[in-house]
């Protein structure tokens, strides 16, 4: 079965506090945008996972895809297979590519072997896989609380936007990059500032926490943010824990002759 595992992009992300289990409860909205992997699942003999396109790093039986095969496997009587995955999408960029692959794994087998497991038992699943995971089994714009594993509906419509994305060739470890945050209340709620405000606006008020400490370790990615705007961004961001950085516009810039220097996306017309 084939299928193409796509990033996310965080609107506005708060880290609040620090729990009991070393995690941190988040407040953003996840946003799927249109970079994409391709993800391959067959029947096979051996339980086997390859890959082509980027490197990705650590061992191949430590890949999220495996991770997924294994922890369905636990529970369901599923015969071997073999997964292929297409890297496209950067690694440590805050994109979620590597959730999107774990998540995007348990939903084909649960339609290859007919496990018929509902969304929320996948997002059970995807949620032990990693905090992003859960997002990518229903994979539409949503707030997420608690880990990033909890969500509640949010209302927003960017379908006459364009969102472009640029990626600064800078791997951020995610682990790292929460251990540099001083978790704290919002001012004002990301559900709210969404909601009721237009996203002129938001520039004023939708706040990255990761910004803080991460621009001033890699000006790069600021300066990329102020680019976006000077290009007549309405609303630019680091999404994540970085180093991605998003723009959305009414009109598409050619983003490839403003970056050259980085691997950029834009959506096809
Ligand atoms: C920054 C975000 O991308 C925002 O969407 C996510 O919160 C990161 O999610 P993720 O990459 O799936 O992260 P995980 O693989 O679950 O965790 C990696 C590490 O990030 C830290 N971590 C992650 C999520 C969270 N809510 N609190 C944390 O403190 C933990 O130190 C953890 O060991
Ligand atoms: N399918 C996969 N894709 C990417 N990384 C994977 C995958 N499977 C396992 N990993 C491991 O996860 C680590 C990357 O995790 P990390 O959360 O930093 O990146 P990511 O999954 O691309 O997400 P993000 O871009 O949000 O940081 C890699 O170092 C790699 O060892």
């Amino acid at each position: 079965m084939l299928s193409f595992p796509n990033a996310k992009i965080n609107l506005g992300l708060n880290v609040i506090e620090k729990r009991t289990d070393g995690f941190h409860n988040i407040s953003s909205c996840f946003y799927p945008v249109g970079w994409k992997e391709i993800l391959e699942v067959i029947e096979s003999s051996n339980l086997e996972f390859t890959s082509s396109g980027l490197l990705i790093p650590g061992e191949e039986r430590d890949n999220l895809c495996l991770k997924a095969f294994n922890i369905l496997s636990k529970d369901f009587q599923i015969p071997n297979v073999h997964i292929h995955l297409h890297k496209i999408l950067p690694i440590g960029a805050g994109l979620g590519g590597g959730s999107a692959d774990a998540a995007f794994t348990l939903k084909a087998l649960n339609k290859m072997f007919n496990l018929y497991l509902d969304d929320t038992l996948l997002e059970e699943y995807a949620g032990k896989l990693g905090s992003d995971c859960a997002f990518f089994i229903r994979n539409k714009p949503i707030l997420a609380l608690g880990k990033g594993d909890q969500f509640e509906e949010i209302s927003l419509d960017l379908s006459q936007k364009h969102i472009v994305l640029v990626y600064p060739n800078i791997h951020i470890s995610t682990q790292e990059a929460y251990a540099g945050i001083r978790p704290q209340k919002p001012v004002v709620p990301v559900k709210e500032i969404i909601e009721k405000y237009d996203i002129s606006e938001w520039k004023e008020l939708l706040i990255n926490d990761f910004e803080k400490s991460i621009f001033p370790k890699y000006p790069q990615i600021q300066r990329i943010k102020e680019k976006l705007y000077t290009e007549g961004a309405l609303y630019a961001s680091m999404t994540g824990s970085g180093s991605s950085v998003y723009g959305i516009f009414n009109q598409v810039p050619d983003i490839k002759s403003i970056f050259p220097e980085y691997s950029t996306w834009t959506p096809e017309k």
